[in-house]
């Protein structure tokens, strides 16, 4: 069977995945209803259910990376995407909530497979200087998936009831398995390869064709060579501030902010989150061509981050004094579209770490996000703890501006690593 030869294809196809599995991170909300109806489930169990994909997700991040290393990312998306159409399934047809989590486990699992694979199959399709803005796209494709979980998978429930909508998700999944099973390849067709590229491709079969008994060896090296670079943990440490501060504000703590500091009823806050990732849609690609075209992560980072202490401090401290709206809604715009710049400590790791280990160093950086959007969640909910106030709002927002100021101090302590790697091929 002819296999796909188009780098775009392929990565539209591992997109779709990607789309699914963030399709399924934020479909909870639309369902609690229902499900607290059909299943009894309380407001906690609710919350577990969402949770369990976060937890799962957040912890196989490094596991994910170490198989996509040694696997390929083709076979570790299959064995993902397979585990999210049974879980689906299982999902939509649970008699009891107990089932119900074990199906969310499931679909965290299986989809906590594919960003480590969609960055190899960057790494292992695309140029480097093309990697940031490709990059980019991916997080606009997640975030698509993300918003298609909202107001359309609201309309899709009503239609089919929450366990028809899962059986649709279900087959749509069939469609990126189907296509990865017959059409796709980790690597490029060997015609198109460089000598540069002909060597990773050497390298890259020599690791996935390792026989067992090395491969635990080769494991504890690439957790080695990731773990001991200081630089992956800067880009951590960004991630965990800005990206968790992110996904706080866009989650869950953004609209009652906005209401409450701006005075504004809990729809018209909402609509304005939409404006937020409205700039995270178009800053994400924006950001990375930037980057690419200057061939620059660390300086458009730091720019971009300084932007987002200027657009937090402005947002939480200034405008309220003067209840501003159409000032507000400019600033929301620039805050979302630099909120998504740490896109590039994703690169920025590629960069710095041999492409063999990709995999395993995109999973470390990539658990920083989870865990800090826990933490910052957690201290925010620790302001509202006795009152839920405009000045409780706007004293936990200001985690978001300290997350924020800890971000771009830790981008002075990055390594710049496209250079390098494009003076290797020149
Ligand atoms: N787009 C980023 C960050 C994100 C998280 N939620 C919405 N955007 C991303 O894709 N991160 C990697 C991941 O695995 O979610």
């Amino acid at each position: 069977m002819k296999k796909i030869s188009s780098k775009y294809v392929v990565w539209l196809v591992f997109g779709l995945a990607f789309m699914i599995g963030f399709f399924h991170r934020y479909s909870i909300g639309i369902i609690a209803d229902p499900l607290r109806e059909d299943l009894l489930l309380s407001t906690a169990g609710i919350s577990l259910l969402s949770s369990m994909y976060f937890y799962t997700y957040g912890f196989l991040q490094i596991p994910c990376g170490i198989m996509v290393d040694a696997q390929g990312p083709r076979r570790v998306v299959l064995m993902g995407m397979s585990a999210v159409f049974i879980g689906s399934i299982f999902f939509a047809l649970s008699p009891t909530p107990f089932l119900l989590y074990i199906a969310r486990a499931l679909i965290g699992f299986g989809a906590a497979t594919v960003f480590t694979s969609i960055f190899k199959i960057q790494a292992l399709w695309f140029k480097p200087t093309e990697f940031a803005t490709i990059a980019g796209m991916t997080a606009v494709i997640g975030n698509v998936g993300g918003m298609l979980a909202t107001a359309p998978f609201y309309h899709l429930t009503n239609a089919l009831g929450w366990r028809g909508g899962h059986l649709i998700l279900a087959i749509i999944t069939v469609i990126p398995i189907l296509i990865i099973y017959g059409w796709i390849t980790d690597r490029p067709p060997a015609e198109t390869d460089t000598k540069e590229d002909k060597e990773e491709h050497k390298n890259l079969e020599k690791n996935i064709e390792k026989p067992p008994q090395k491969q635990p060896q080769k494991i504890t090296e690439g957790l080695k060579v990731v773990v001991s670079n200081p630089y992956a943990w800067v880009n951590a440490v960004i991630l965990f501030m800005v990206f968790g501060s992110y996904m706080s504000f866009s989650g869950l703590w953004g609209p009652h902010f906005l209401r409450y500091v701006y005075e504004i009823p809990l729809e018209q806050a909402a609509n304005l989150i939409m404006i937020y990732m409205a700039g995270v849609l178009i800053g994400s690609p924006a950001i990375g061509m930037i980057s690419d075209r200057l061939q620059k992560r660390k300086r458009v980072l730091q720019a971009a981050l300084f932007l987002l202490v200027a657009g937090w401090a402005t947002m939480i401290l200034i405008l309220p004094v003067f209840q501003k709206m159409w000032l507000l809604m400019p600033v929301l715009f620039i805050t979302g579209a630099v909120s998504i710049s740490p896109m590039l400590c994703f690169t920025n790791t590629k960069e710095l770490i041999p492409q063999e280990y990709t995999g395993i160093a995109t999973g470390f950086v990539n658990m920083a996000p989870f865990f800090g959007t826990s933490v910052i969640n957690s201290l925010f909910a620790w302001f509202l703890r006795t009152e839920e106030t405009a000045a409780t709002y706007q004293a936990g927002a200001l985690l978001f501006l300290l997350a924020a100021i800890i971000g771009f101090t830790a981008s002075f302590f990055m390594k710049e690593g496209l250079e390098a790697k494009v003076s290797k091929i020149h």
